[in-house]
Parts: C-alpha cells; sequence; structure tokens
C-alpha cells in the first residue's frame, strides 16, 4: 500500500458539498482508504486571477493504485463534478493536486510529484500539517514558517473521518 497525501480546492458553488462529494468518491474506490481528512479552511486565491475565495482541506490516504492510476481516478472525480479548466489557476467546481505519494520523486508528461508549488502555498500547508505527525509535520511546520507573504487560511469547519 502506498501513503498518499493530496490537497482539494473549490471555489465554484457550494464548496463544502463539493469537496464532501470529492472525498466520498475516493472513499467509495476499493483501491483507495481515505484514512484521514483536515479541517476544512476558507482561504483567499492565490496566483493573480481574481477569483472568488477557496474552500481547500487535505486528506491522507493509502492506495494499491499506482501514481499514474491515482492521477487518472482523480482527473475522473474532477470531470463528474463537472470541472471546467478555462483560466490556468483560475476557477473550479474541484481540483485534486497529488502532494506526496510515499517519499517518490515523480517527473512526467503528466505527474510531478512532490506538486511543485506546494511549498509556496498556505491552502495547501496549513491543512496538510492537520494531518502529518512526526517528521513529516515537522517538514510541513518549517515551510509554513518560510512562506513569503501572509495569505488568508480560516478554518470553517472540522472535518475527520
Ligand atoms: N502532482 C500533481 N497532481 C495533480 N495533477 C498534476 C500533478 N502534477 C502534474 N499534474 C498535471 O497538471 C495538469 C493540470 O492540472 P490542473 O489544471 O489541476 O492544474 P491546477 O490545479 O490549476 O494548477 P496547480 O497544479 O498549480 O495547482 C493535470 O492535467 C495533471 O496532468
Ligand atoms: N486559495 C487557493 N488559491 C488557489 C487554489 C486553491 O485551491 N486555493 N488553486 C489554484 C490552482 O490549483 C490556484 N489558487
Amino acid at each position: 500500500m502506498h501513503q498518499v497525501y493530496l490537497s482539494i480546492g473549490s471555489n465554484i458553488g457550494d464548496r463544502q458539498a463539493q469537496l464532501h462529494q470529492a472525498i466520498t468518491a475516493l472513499q467509495a474506490d476499493p483501491a483507495i482508504e481515505v484514512v484521514r481528512v483536515s479541517s476544512i479552511y476558507e482561504t483567499a486565491p492565490v496566483g493573480g486571477v481574481v477569483q472568488d475565495d477557496f474552500y481547500n482541506c487535505a486528506v491522507y490516504l493509502r492506495t494499491s493504485l499506482s501514481a499514474a492510476e491515482l492521477l487518472q481516478r482523480i482527473q475522473q472525480i474532477e470531470q463528474q463534478q463537472k470541472r471546467r479548466r478555462l483560466i490556468h489557476w483560475g476557477p473550479r467546481t474541484i481540483d485534486l493536486d497529488i502532494l506526496w505519494y510515499d517519499d517518490a520523486t515523480i517527473k512526467t508528461a503528466d505527474l510531478t510529484i512532490p506538486h511543485p508549488e506546494m511549498t509556496q502555498r498556505a491552502f495547501v500547508l496549513v491543512p496538510l500539517k492537520e494531518i502529518t505527525v512526526g517528521l513529516k509535520q515537522q517538514q510541513v511546520e518549517k515551510l509554513i514558517q518560510a512562506l513569503p507573504a501572509a495569505q488568508r487560511v480560516t478554518k470553517i469547519r472540522d472535518e475527520h473521518v
């Protein structure tokens, strides 16, 4: 079994329902065991596109899927939730990003792991800190302390599997 951390975000429609629907879809997959879900945070959009605030959370799961198979699965979930890619880093009903897959470093045309933007994103790191322990949590804490500027991240709801 592989140990995987995901970041999930939504800023279109009922954002909490969108996050919940994506997590439910992960739990429904027999090859995926969702072990821990962070609280939900309301977060200011990062990346320069003027858009509504996001809801973000982080998920720790175990899976027998390969990284490429997991990517396919999360893209199916995004399609089921009618994600439309119109503007890069623009609004989306749902977005699932693979942050870590075991301690692997992966670089293919479709997949880069660890996620290349995660170290710059409080909306990723703050939820991730909640669901990591030990050395991983210390690593995340250091990344949070090193973030360049204050990014608004406000806990709105505890969420635990
Ligand atoms: N670690 C990863 N997790 C998810 N998708 C990835 C990853 N690495 C590369 N990709 C690729 O990124 C492509 C674009 O993904 P997407 O449109 O969701 O980007 P984004 O979420 O808007 O931006 P960002 O990836 O910076 O958060 C996907 O089709 C996928 O092939
Ligand atoms: N607050 C916030 N900002 C973002 C997000 C996100 O999930 N939350 N996702 C992006 C592209 O993946 C770009 N900017």
